[in-house]
């Protein structure tokens, strides 16, 4: 008798949990918290929300909801935080949720053991622990809230914080800010600050191809059609992409913005329609990457990779994230340099049975792909489809990483980086295989 241990109850655990409950696989759903959402429940009392106090969704609606859960009508095409925490309440409880989840509750520890199961060991709010036994185990805890912070040569003496503490602009009235990270976090940051900062400055290694929320009055994500994403050649879709975005947009160097030395669509969409405006406004200035601190202006001096110095009051590191699975030890599961081996981003090729569900990061909403994912390992936990063997699942992680790398710009930003409609029809297409294995050996 199969038995699922799900952990973490955000966008991904949700989806997991419900897909086992309408098929009647038994499961046990831990949350940390005492409420749904993960990321998008603001300030969750599990301490794994980095969502800030003005976040809208990047990715419109349409696009980001469950298949079988549309979000309400009346919402905007890019929900605030609250509605989409709001749209999460709404489907556990719809789908009669709610009781099957244990809030409240920390996965300490998830040993797997010589037979193939698993001791899962949790800790209640009252600090009592226990020890449990499954057959499978799905990991949807998050892969964006353990704060990655790079260090310079040098002290600065100012106040320091990664995006994923930053919750709204007040306390930056009247200062000078730097934000470190040309990412979504670093674009929406430096833009809210600089309406009350005296001087905003958004330092970047690197240019980006700064994409608009809207192009030709429909957001970016339903103008292109899946179609596009599926079949026409990379170069011509970059050529598509790249030649609206210039008629819309005009080129980055009359913002002093760096141009990329990348192709559009090979990293990771910064998505902002505000940062052309305050650039224009004299309100965020752009700077290349920090160099040193110096230690001058009171240990507040930044010295940039260009020559150019400024005394900053506050650093606002939007440097992205480190994924941390604290509950596994590291010869299970380490995630060295953000680097996973996990076949499809989902099975875990050594421990049968260990599985994640939202570990990616496409061009476009993660909860569609976390929605595919979990049917397909219930698919497994069911016996109703089989995995490769462990040779072909390495191989296949090799081949889709190495895809990845010549796809995308190197990063650890990248490394769980899949495009969506490719990586949705090849999750739907490995289920077919599977599903066709176990009837021929049936
Ligand atoms: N509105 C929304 O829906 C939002 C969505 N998000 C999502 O959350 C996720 C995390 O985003 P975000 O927090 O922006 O993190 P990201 O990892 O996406 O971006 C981090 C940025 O910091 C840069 N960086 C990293 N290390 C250094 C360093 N040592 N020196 C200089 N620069 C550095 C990266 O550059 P490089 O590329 O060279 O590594 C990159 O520009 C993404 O999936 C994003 O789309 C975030 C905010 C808002």
């Amino acid at each position: 008798m199969r038995r699922v241990c799900v952990i973490g109850a955000g966008s991904s655990g949700i989806v997991a949990a419900k897909t086992f409950h309408e098929r009647g696989v038994p499961f046990d759903c831990f949350e940390k918290g005492s409420n749904v959402g993960g990321l998008w429940r603001y300030e969750n009392d599990s301490g794994a929300s980095v969502a800030y106090r003005s976040l809208h969704i990047n990715t419109s609606r349409a696009k980001m909801q469950f298949a079988d859960f549309p979000m309400p009508r009346d919402y905007p095409d890019f929900p605030h935080h609250s509605q989409i925490a709001r749209y999460f309440d709404a489907y556990v409880d719809h789908f009669g949720l709610r009781d099957r989840i244990t809030f409240r509750t920390t996965v300490q520890r998830v040993e797997p053991l010589a037979d193939g199961t698993f001791r899962v060991e949790t800790t209640d709010a009252t600090g009592r622990s226990e020890s449990r036994a499954y057959t499978d185990v799905v990991v949807a805890n998050g892969h964006h809230w353990h704060p990655r912070v790079p260090t310079f040569p040098g002290t600065f003496a100012g106040t320091a914080l990664h995006a994923g503490r930053y919750r709204s602009p007040e306390s930056f009235a009247g200062q000078r800010v730097l934000v470190l990270g040309v990412g979504n976090s670093g674009c929406d940051i430096a833009c809210e600050v600089s309406r009350v900062a005296d001087r905003t400055f958004l330092a970047m290694r690197h240019g980006v191809h700064l994409i608009p929320k809207y192009l030709f009055g429909r957001p970016l994500d339903k103008l292109v059609s899946p179609w596009m994403w599926r079949h026409l050649p990379l170069r011509l879709q970059q050529f598509i992409f790249g030649t609206a975005l210039r008629v819309a947009r005009g080129k980055l160097k009359r913002f002093h913005l760096p141009e990329p030395r990348h192709r559009i669509l090979e990293e990771h969409p910064t998505i902002s329609s505000d940062l052309l405006n305050l650039i224009g406004h004299g309100r965020v200035t752009v700077k290349p990457n920090i160099q040193e601190f110096t230690g001058a202006a009171d240990g507040r001096e930044v010295l940039f990779t260009d020559g150019t110095r400024e005394p900053v009051d506050a650093i606002v590191y939007a440097t992205g994230y480190d994924i941390r699975v604290p509950f596994l030890a590291p010869e299970v599961f380490e995630a060295r340099d953000n680097e996973v081996r996990l076949y499809k981003l989902v099975v875990h090729p050594e421990h049968r049975g260990l599985y994640f569900i939202g570990l990616v990061q496409p061009w476009g909403a993660i909860m569609p792909l976390a929605e595919e994912q979990s049917k397909w390992v219930a698919d497994l936990v069911e016996g109703k489809c089989a995995l490769p063997t462990r040779d072909e699942m390495l191989t296949g992680i090799g081949r889709d990483r190495e895809a990845m790398r010549r796809r995308y710009t190197a990063s650890s930003r990248h490394t769980i980086q899949v495009d969506f409609y490719p990586y949705l029809d090849g999750l739907r297409k490995e289920r077919r295989r599977g599903a066709r294995e176990t009837a021929r050996a049936a």
